[in-house]
């Protein structure tokens, strides 16, 4: 009998032992179209829900619920690509050495995958990664975050209504981390993909090790926003507020250190300040909120000491700085200007609604800037001098870099990092190839 201990790390291994079961009778026998297919009818399934969809979502994460529908129409997005890209799961005939023989290689599903995703994008990193998961062949067993669960659950639910069998989409909501760790450590697992912060993902790629898994890590960001003084400073102010307040700045590819040219750095904060006073924080199905709150107190503690370490070292609060006394995890969209380059905000990832500007006078000074970070996820440029966007991307070490806009994610571009920021890469034309194997086919004696 389980005893309560154990109770959750015993229900992961059955879910794990029943995701199993199907893998080969159900995905080895139905091929890429067909399950394009139920992919399309799971997408249609979740466009004709995305209210009630986006409600939830926005219940539990918090967010507005325009930018909660917008969430759920960017998750559809990836199941609506890899229901295109699930018959092209292309292989190669190779010319063999060897006279005789003919040598082709074939995509193959990977076996079962152990999901673990975030509570900032409760539906978009589950279809992101179940998307291609299912193209490829493979089952899921799903370890949601424990503050959205509920997302999950609904487009688990729909992806079963759509056709796929219920046992290939497993959802095992737990708070007890060790039970969450079997995923990683189940010989029967065979692909772990993982978002969340560099620690557990370093944790995570230990205990898969053990048993040699797959292993895709979308982690942690810090990302430099770099400002030239040849700028179109409309362009930069809005792409400044897409990149930084997106999610109440909880996401791991915002802007978290703006560097601003020395020359333009009085216009662009006073700008700034005046896009930023537009925002307004509260309940995230109040039609009137920009600003949805922070996911937990701890969150809000982090932002407030980001902002008091700042200014301790120089820092001016140009709007926003404290948070509201009272219930909720509110905190108002806050703009620091004359941030030392040695405060804990240019080297710690906020991961809130601070945008710490920091002046700079060379770009050379500021590349080294940008750089100067264990992470490597996304990176942000604005500049009218062609010569020198192209010169700076090149020299940023970060997964994607986005060029005069603030919008760095999209279904069809790689979406993952460098460094601390993980390995993998999700969406696009390479996401699928997470979860397939190559077999290579060598036929001889053709010509007996
Ligand atoms: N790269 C990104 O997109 C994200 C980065 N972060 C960063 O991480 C910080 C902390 O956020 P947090 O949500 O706690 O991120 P975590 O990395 O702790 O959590 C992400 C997911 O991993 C699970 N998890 C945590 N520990 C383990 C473990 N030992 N074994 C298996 N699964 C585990 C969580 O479960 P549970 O919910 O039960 O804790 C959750 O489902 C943020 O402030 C931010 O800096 C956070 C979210 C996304
Ligand atoms: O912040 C994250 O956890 C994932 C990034 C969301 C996106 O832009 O796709």
């Amino acid at each position: 009998m389980t005893s309560p201990e154990n109770y959750h790390q015993s229900a992961l291994a059955k879910a794990i032992v029943s995701a199993e079961s199907v893998q080969e009778e159900y995905f080895l026998s139905t091929t890429g179209a067909q399950r394009g297919a139920l992919l399309r009818k799971w997408n249609d399934l979740i466009i004709a829900n995305r209210n009630d969809i986006a409600i939830i979502l926005s219940l539990e994460n918090g967010k507005p619920y325009a930018e909660a529908l917008g969430e759920v129409l960017y998750a559809a997005s990836f199941v609506s690509w890899f229901a295109e890209e699930a018959p092209r799961a292309y292989g190669h005939t190779i010319p063999s050495a060897t006279p005789n023989t003919i040598l082709s290689d074939v995509r193959e599903p990977v076996g079962v995958c152990g999901i673990i995703t975030p509570w900032n994008f409760p539906a978009a990193m589950i279809t992101r990664k179940v998307a291609p998961a299912f193209g490829a062949g493979c089952t899921v067993v799903i370890k949601p975050p424990s503050e959205t669960p509920y997302t999950c659950a609904i487009l688990a639910k729909l992806a079963v209504e759509a056709g796929f069998p219920p046992k290939s989409i497993q959802v095992c909501p737990t708070k007890d981390r060790q039970a969450a760790s079997e995923l990683a450590t189940n010989p029967l697992v065979k692909k772990i993909s993982f978002t969340g912060s560099t620690g557990v993902g370093k944790i995570l790629a230990r205990l898969a090790a053990g048993t040699l898994k797959k292993v895709s890590l979308e982690l942690g960001g810090n990302a430099p926003l770099i400002v030239f003084d040849d700028a179109n400073l409309d362009v930069t102010i809005e792409g400044v507020m897409t990149s930084k307040f997106r999610c109440s700045g909880q996401t791991c590819v915002c802007a978290n250190r703006i560097y601003v040219q020395r020359g333009i750095e009085k216009e662009f904060v006073q700008r700034l300040v005046q896009a930023v006073s537009r925002l307004k924080y509260g309940a995230g199905l109040d039609s009137t909120t920009t600003q949805g709150p922070l996911v937990n107190r701890s969150a809000v503690d982090k932002v407030a000491s980001h902002i008091s370490d700042a200014v301790s070292k120089g820092a001016q609060v140009e709007i926003g700085g404290e948070a509201p006394k009272g219930e909720g995890y509110f905190f108002p969209p806050t703009v620091l200007s004359s941030v030392p380059t040695n405060a804990i905000v240019t080297i710690d990832e906020t991961f809130g609604p601070l945008a710490a500007i920091c002046a700079f006078d060379t770009e050379d000074e500021v590349v080294k800037l940008a750089n100067a970070t264990e992470f490597g996820l996304a990176g942000y440029l604005f500049s009218e001098n062609i010569g020198r966007c192209h010169r700076v991307a090149a020299r940023m070490q970060v997964g994607m870099v986005a060029v005069n806009t603030g919008k760095v994610s999209a279904t069809e571009a790689p979406f993952g990092g460098v460094k601390a920021s993980g390995y993998g890469r999700e969406g696009s034309v390479y996401g699928m190839e997470e979860y397939q194997v190559i077999k290579a086919i060598t036929v001889g004696n053709i010509h007996r």
